[in-house]
């Protein structure tokens, strides 16, 4: 099991006061600590719930901490993973987000954990949206556990700007838990979890790294034209995980 997690750092960035932070030289370190974190924010949900529900984000920076999370010890047989986003591309494509959880989480022990995916066999978002949206419907919310990423350009999940469904997916009391997104950004059709699911979530982490995201997330503090910005004016709570 992992020993040296950081020490949340009592001095936040410059600028940063409002936004709670935890920091590391070392992106192992980082890794290690969130996932200690996530795995007993699990046990305590299944502790008094019987089960935990947990999304995570896909690109390239979740990889240290999932693997992390892995080696957790839990009842993964008790464990409901979805991800707060997905490119519409089939799980065997390198850029599919579930291709990366199989990968970095569900071995081992971990496989025992069941696993939603956002990705439904059919030509677009739209057309698999049915699909996936019942598939959600087996999921008990609030969730307990979110993570989630940003990219430079200030999109969290598939929140990007300009995206076609950003003002449907980022209001707080809209009734959709997943809608389709397209956006110049991004470079395919993408799938996401809504604003509403995903912060009012028991325990909300943001994981990113290097000094340039860490300029975007300050910026966006005062911006909520930033995805990540509307995203913070909704989640209080938001733990952020960085390191350079
Ligand atoms: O496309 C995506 O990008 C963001 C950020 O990814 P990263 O590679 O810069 O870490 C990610 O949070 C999101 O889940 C993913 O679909």
């Amino acid at each position: 099991m992992n020993t040296h997690s950081p020490t949340p750092d009592a001095t936040p960035p410059e600028g940063s006061a409002a936004l709670s932070w935890h920091t590391s030289e070392h992106a192992e370190q980082l890794a290690q600590a969130l996932a200690e974190t996530v795995a007993r924010d699990l046990r305590v949900a299944i502790d008094a719930r019987g089960q935990a529900g947990m999304a995570l984000s896909g690109g390239s920076t979740p990889k240290r901490f999932m693997e992390q999370l892995a080696r957790c010890a839990l009842d993964w047989s008790k464990v409901v993973v979805t991800l707060v986003d997905e490119r519409w591309v089939p799980p065997e494509h390198p850029r599919s987000n579930a291709g990366l959880l199989r990968k970095h989480l569900l071995h081992g022990p971990a496989a025992q954990a069941q696993f939603l995916p956002l990705y439904a066999h059919a030509p677009t978002p739209e057309n698999g949206l049915p699909r996936v949206a019942a598939r959600l419907d087996a999921l008990d919310l609030p969730l307990d556990v979110v993570v989630l990423g940003m990219g430079e350009d200030g999109h969290t999940a598939s929140f990007f700007p300009e995206g076609d469904h950003l003002r449907q997916a980022l209001d707080p009391n809209g009734s959709a838990r997943v809608l389709p997104m397209r956006a110049p950004g991004a470079d395919e059709p993408r799938i996401t979890l809504s604003l509403p699911v995903l912060v009012q979530a028991r325990a909300l982490y943001l994981l990113i790294e290097g000094d340039a995201k860490r300029r975007v997330l300050e910026q966006a503090m005062d911006d909520a034209e930033l995805p990540i910005g509307a995203v913070l004016q909704h989640a209080p709570d938001l733990q952020t995980y960085w390191c350079p």
